[in-house]
């Protein structure tokens, strides 16, 4: 069974039912034109400052929405001033046809007999179908909208028995369920093609072929953390405790995870993208929540992690090598799963043969079963040819800077195959377990180090490392490197730079500027973008991993 719409049905989304309201017209505030400027340069130079700001979901979804439009309809629309003249009143049912599919995973749809050119968003409908939706919200040349019926499927891509998760449909986690996972990874490699496209501002000819998207082993209970969420008990419903002393959810009470579309939460008993361990603390849990449901003030947003057992042999393990006889005690203790809930506990994970352990609460990489691919592309993206090979590099590099370094995942990994290794990351928590992870696997500290402190601060204390034999791996938060950074970068010009991206609309800005940098320089000092290809990291959603090889010629 599954809540997706299915041909004919109506399916009722929660979105419509909010009383959200039409995004208002931008007052066109700023500095004065340059005398003399003309109507039309004015009109341009107001519409410049009007767009939403460079990379940002609104940007991404911009550009969406001029790529179906057509970037004339648009110049027209907003020198006539009729870009948030909506032919739509809130609430409105259409009917439409779905043109593509944003970088979000939902719909970008026609409407069929609109009165001006105009687009809408909605999930969970797929390029080719028809369907009705009813808006609620309105912006600038697009509206949004519920997704009411599949009116004609395109079975070419739906197919709804695929979808394993009951809430699919209405939660806002997954929008890709009803795809075979083939598809989903050419969808993940179109939106990375798009990023590149819009926002690295390079030539076509800089850009190489993006390659296929790399898929996750598992692709389903693959998740290792969860963060479902509920709200504190309205102040009405105190009164009345009787209820959940039987242990019957309230009907105000929901724990899960938003609606789409929505900042409301749907009740949510599994998720069937998590790992097993996680599903099966999580319904204790949930039954504890309802039964205690009046002693909480506040609402609360619950953390599970998987993680391997940690013993206390193994904790001693951690600090000094384990003596021979431990090794099979310790082996074996690492492969019994607990889930961790508290933000302060050790959770310990193993990627191939490495141990890591990190704060509960702080970042590690969320799908365990893609991280040896991960890594090991990196690996084979930094010593592209094997080392039987006679074209191999004959002065391959044998240092490596790890920036926005988290627990140490890539410095660790792609240790062996450096002699020096440096890593940098803002949190001071994590440097602590980066520093006590090198520890457990064994690597030298006079190898590997470090240090908390912003990005940036790196290029200060690697003056040793020669840049022709350095590799510089970047893998920072969605909102990329910063300007100082970047400087930084190119003051250091490494031979390589691989970066790692969890949004390939920053990456994509980023690269094009250290291209762009580098353009006129001499050779050996110029920066080519050599490879680009998605990872999936969260199969069933849109959300695509992005690895960009930049190498100096
Ligand atoms: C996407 S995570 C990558 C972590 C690590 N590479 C991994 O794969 O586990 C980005 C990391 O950058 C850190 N970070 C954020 N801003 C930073 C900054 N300005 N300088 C250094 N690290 C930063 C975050 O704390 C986070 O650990």
């Amino acid at each position: 069974m599954t809540d997706s719409p299915k041909v004919g049905q109506v399916h009722t989304l929660p979105a419509s039912e909010l009383e959200l309201p039409a995004i208002k017209k931008p007052r066109l505030v700023g500095k004065k034109g340059p005398k003399g400027e003309s109507k039309r340069a004015k009109k341009r130079r107001e519409k410049q400052k009007d767009l939403p700001e460079l990379c940002s979901t609104e940007d991404v979804l911009w550009r969406d929405v001029i790529a179906v439009l057509g970037q004339d309809v648009v110049d027209k629309a907003i020198d006539e001033g009729v870009e948030f003249d909506s032919p739509f009143e809130y609430h409105q049912e259409v009917e439409l046809e779905v043109s593509s599919l944003c970088s979000s995973g939902d719909a970008l749809a026609v409407p069929l007999n609109a009165k001006r050119p105009w687009t809408v968003v909605v999930p969970f409908a797929l390029p080719g179908e028809r369907i009705r939706a009813r808006i609620y919200r309105n912006a600038r040349l697009h509206s949004f909208a519920d997704l009411l019926e599949i009116v004609t499927p395109n079975p070419e891509l739906r197919d709804d028995g695929l979808v394993q998760c009951k809430y699919f449909g209405s939660c806002a986690g997954c929008q890709y369920q009803m795809l075979s996972y083939d598809t989903q990874l050419n969808l993940k490699k179109d939106v990375v093609v798009k990023a590149y496209k819009n926002f690295s501002n390079l030539p076509e000819s800089s850009v190489p072929a993006i390659l296929p998207t790399i898929g996750s082993p598992l692709q389903y209970g693959y998740r290792t953390k969860l963060t479902p969420h509920f709200e504190a008990p309205p102040k009405a419903a105190r009164k009345d405790k009787s209820i959940t002393e039987e242990g019957v959810r309230p009907d105000w009470l929901s724990i899960g995870f938003n609606k789409v579309g929505t900042f409301k939460t749907m009740d949510i008993e599994d998720c069937p993208i998590a790992v097993p361990i996680i599903n099966k603390a999580y319904a204790p849990v949930r039954e504890d929540i309802i039964k205690n449901i009046y002693t909480y003030s506040k609402g609360v947003s619950l953390l599970f992690r998987d993680s391997l057992e940690v013993t206390s042999d193994a904790k001693s393990a951690s600090s000094t090598p384990p003596a021979s006889d431990e090794v099979e005690a310790l082996t074996s203790a690492l492969d019994k799963h607990v889930c961790i809930t508290d933000q302060k506990a050790t959770v310990r994970e193993k990627v191939g043969d490495w141990v890591f352990e990190y704060n509960a609460g702080s970042f590690f990489q969320n799908n365990n079963s893609v991280l040896v691919p991960l890594t090991n592309y990196v690996r084979d993206a930094i010593f592209p040819l094997s080392s039987t090979s006679i074209d191999s590099d004959p002065s391959p590099p044998t240092h490596l800077v790890d920036a926005y370094c988290g627990a140490g995942l890539f410095a660790i990994t792609l240790s062996p195959h450096f002699k020096t290794v440096a890593g940098i990351e803002l949190s001071a928590d994590s440097i602590k377990f980066a520093t006590r992870n090198a520890k457990l696997n064994d690597i030298p500290a006079d190898k590997i180090t470090f240090r908390a402190g912003d990005a940036a601060a790196i290029f200060k204390t690697v003056g040793e490392f020669p840049p022709e034999k350095t590799v510089l791996l970047i893998d920072p938060p969605r909102k990329g490197c910063d300007d100082k950074f970047i400087q930084q970068l190119l003051a250091f010009r490494c031979k390589t730079v691989i970066y790692v991206s969890c949004n390939v609309h920053t990456q994509a800005r980023d690269v094009g500027v250290i291209l762009k940098a580098t353009e006129n320089d001499d050779p050996g000092k110029k920066y080519v973008l050599e490879s680009v290809r998605g990872f999936d990291l969260f199969p069933q959603t849109a959300h695509v991993e992005s690895v960009a090889v930049l190498r100096l010629v």
